[in-house]
């Protein structure tokens, strides 16, 4: 079963780079599950034209020490970009400018930063993939995108996202499948966007009551109304055209 699935989004991944007209695919690695099993799935889908990077920004070591394992397990050719210092210089200047417009937003200021991690990796990586002529291909699981769990435009911005409809105890499945080291497999989800965040902290529900949820099983009534909040705050970022005016000229 987790075989037959393994190579019908192997096929698809192969399938949307040729459409594209593409030379090969990339990811950004960042000793998570959703990105490892994703090296994992476009190695084999083009074994010479898979590139996973990895973009540490003031990361945790043992995240970084992960990717590099994920680099080794999936065979997927590599490239690092340091991006501390970009994000620091960055956003140092943007907030010097608000701070003389008395603008900056102390209450903000740890998301936004934060956001900008997430959209400083999504700009190196359309950078590289144009380079290489390769997609970008994204990481979200069914959990992160009904709940709107990823940053608009920064890891919510890709071509491709070939685990949207696995939840996230799905996608350690076909990682266990594909060779995804155990230390990885059973790591705390963290979007490492500050210092000791977890995506369940952060959220205030688990990722097995959002996969029981999704599945139609019954969780309690707090858990869903967190969930279903997430979702309804973010229908924006599952459809951007929504957005759109439309004066019907
Ligand atoms: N109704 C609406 N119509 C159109 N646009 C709307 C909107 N409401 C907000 N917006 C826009 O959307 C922005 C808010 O969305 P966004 O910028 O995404 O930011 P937001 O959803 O506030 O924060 C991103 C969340 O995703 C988490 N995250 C990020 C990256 C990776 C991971 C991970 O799991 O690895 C998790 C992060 O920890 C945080 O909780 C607003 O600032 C506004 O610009
Ligand atoms: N340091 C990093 N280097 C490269 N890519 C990164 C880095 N941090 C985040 N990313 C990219 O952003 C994506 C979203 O992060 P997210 O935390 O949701 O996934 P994950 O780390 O792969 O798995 P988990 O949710 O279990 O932590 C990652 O899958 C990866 O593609
Ligand atoms: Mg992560």
């Amino acid at each position: 079963m987790v075989k037959k699935t393994i190579e019908n989004i192997v096929q698809w991944l192969q399938q949307s780079a040729h459409e594209a007209g593409v030379n090969g695919l990339i990811v950004g690695v960042s000793g998570g599950v959703d990105s490892a099993v994703v090296a994992h799935l476009i190695q084999r889908a083009f074994p010479d034209h898979s590139l996973g990077v990895m973009m540490p920004l003031n990361s945790n070591p043992d995240d970084m020490k992960h990717a590099a394992k994920v680099i080794e397990s999936s065979g997927i050719n590599e490239l690092t970009v340091d991006l501390t210092e970009t994000h620091q210089l960055m956003y140092t200047t943007i907030c010097e400018q608000l701070k003389q417009q008395n603008a900056f937003n102390e209450n903000n200021d740890q998301l936004a930063g934060a956001n900008l991690r997430a959209r400083l990796r999504m700009s190196t990586l359309y950078t590289i993939a144009a380079h290489y002529h390769y997609l970008v291909v994204g990481t979200d699981n069914a959990a992160e995108w009904y709940t709107g769990y990823f940053t608009k435009y920064g890891d919510g911005g890709v071509d491709i996202l070939p685990l949207v409809e696995f939840t996230k105890h799905e996608v350690r499945e076909l990682g266990r499948y594909l060779g995804v080291p155990d230390e990885i497999l059973s790591k705390k989800p963290s979007a490492g966007l500050w210092e000791g965040q977890t995506d369940e902290s952060e959220m205030g529900t688990t990722y097995d009551k959002i996969d029981a949820y999704l599945k139609g099983e019954k969780i309690p009534e707090s858990d869903k109304e967190i969930i279903e909040k997430m979702h309804g705050r973010t229908a924006h970022k599952r459809d951007p055209l929504k957005q759109f005016h439309r004066s019907g000229k």
